[in-house]
């Protein structure tokens, strides 16, 4: 996968949360590409920061400072990433950081637009991303009757059917049903197939299946495989504590430890061979629940 572009990159991302005494700072200056077509997992201890991270990775959350380029386009800032690169090897104190825009400013930037087109965002609780009220249909084709007002229904029943079987449901039997009626994974599912319905560049799946239980959990392994053999050019950003998913999914790890990249590499050979006493302890920890 060395060589392969960049498609998303953050550059001296910081972040701090609170104010006054209770202000604490989250993000410390990180760096990080996600690469066309790779699975990157984001692991570390709880509270090391990887939602904040991936969240301002994908233009859900501000930056302090720092700058998200989508494709080459700025997402954050009217800067970009070689503009901050140019600042960060000239100035010798932060004081000169690029500094990122509000998400008001960020809006109107045509990387923030191209990135939202081109994302899908999966998170830990499915029933918390459907609608109680709508079907499976209607959760699914909502984002495409929304971005093409004008396809037409047969198309649009098409690509419902087209996701819903990329991640293994069988659209005669769940596309009438409601969330109520769906266990966790199918539910997480069809969440997955929300996301993936208009064909994104880029996903994000933050703790997938935290909320999943154990036997359901190898389902939204298939389907996420599933996804990446259809559709091998996008990017899969995966945040999990579970070293297995990890092992199985992602081709890169990064490792973050109290807002600070501990380490960056091929997932076998960190998994298998990591040097780092913070990786190590990680895979420990985890080795002891397999
Ligand atoms: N909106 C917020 N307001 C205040 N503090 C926040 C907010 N979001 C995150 N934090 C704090 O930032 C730190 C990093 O949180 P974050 O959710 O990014 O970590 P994480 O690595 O994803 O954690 P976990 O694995 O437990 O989900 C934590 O101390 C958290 O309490």
């Amino acid at each position: 996968m060395d060589g392969t572009k960049a498609i998303l990159q953050g550059r001296g991302l910081s972040k701090s949360f609170g104010r006054g005494a209770a202000r604490e700072q989250v993000l410390f200056d990180v760096d990080i590409d996600v690469r066309e077509g790779e699975c990157l997992a984001v692991i570390g201890g709880s509270g090391s920061g990887k939602s904040t991270l991936t969240r301002i990775l994908l233009g859900l959350e501000t930056a302090d400072a720092g700058v998200v380029c989508y494709d080459g386009l700025a997402v954050n800032s009217s800067q970009s990433v070689a503009d901050a690169a140019v600042v960060d090897t000239n100035v010798d104190s932060g004081a000169a950081r690029v500094k990122p825009s509000s998400l008001s400013a960020m809006r109107k930037l045509p990387g923030f637009q191209a990135l939202r087109r081109e994302s899908g965002l999966v998170f830990q609780d499915p029933f918390g991303s459907l609608d109680p009220h709508w079907s499976v249909w209607r959760s699914v084709a909502e984002p495409v009757m929304l971005r093409h007002k004008d396809m037409p229904r047969e198309a649009v029943l098409e690509r419902v059917d087209q996701a819903l079987r990329t991640v293994g449901l069988d659209p005669a039997v769940f596309a009438r049903r409601h969330p109520a009626n769906l266990s966790g994974g199918q539910a997480q599912r069809v969440a997955i197939a929300r996301a993936i319905v208009n064909e994104p560049r880029v996903i994000l799946a933050d703790e997938p299946m935290s909320a999943i239980d154990v036997a359901a959990r190898v389902q939204i392994l298939e389907a996420f495989r599933a996804i990446r053999q259809a559709r091998p050019g996008t990017a899969l950003i995966v945040v999990s504590h579970d070293l297995g998913v990890v092992q199985h999914l992602a081709d890169r790890i990064v490792v973050l430890h109290d807002g600070r990249v501990e380490e960056v590499g091929e997932t076998d050979a960190m998994l298998a061979d990591s040097r780092n006493a913070y990786t190590r302890q990680l895979i420990d920890a985890a080795s002891m629940r397999w």
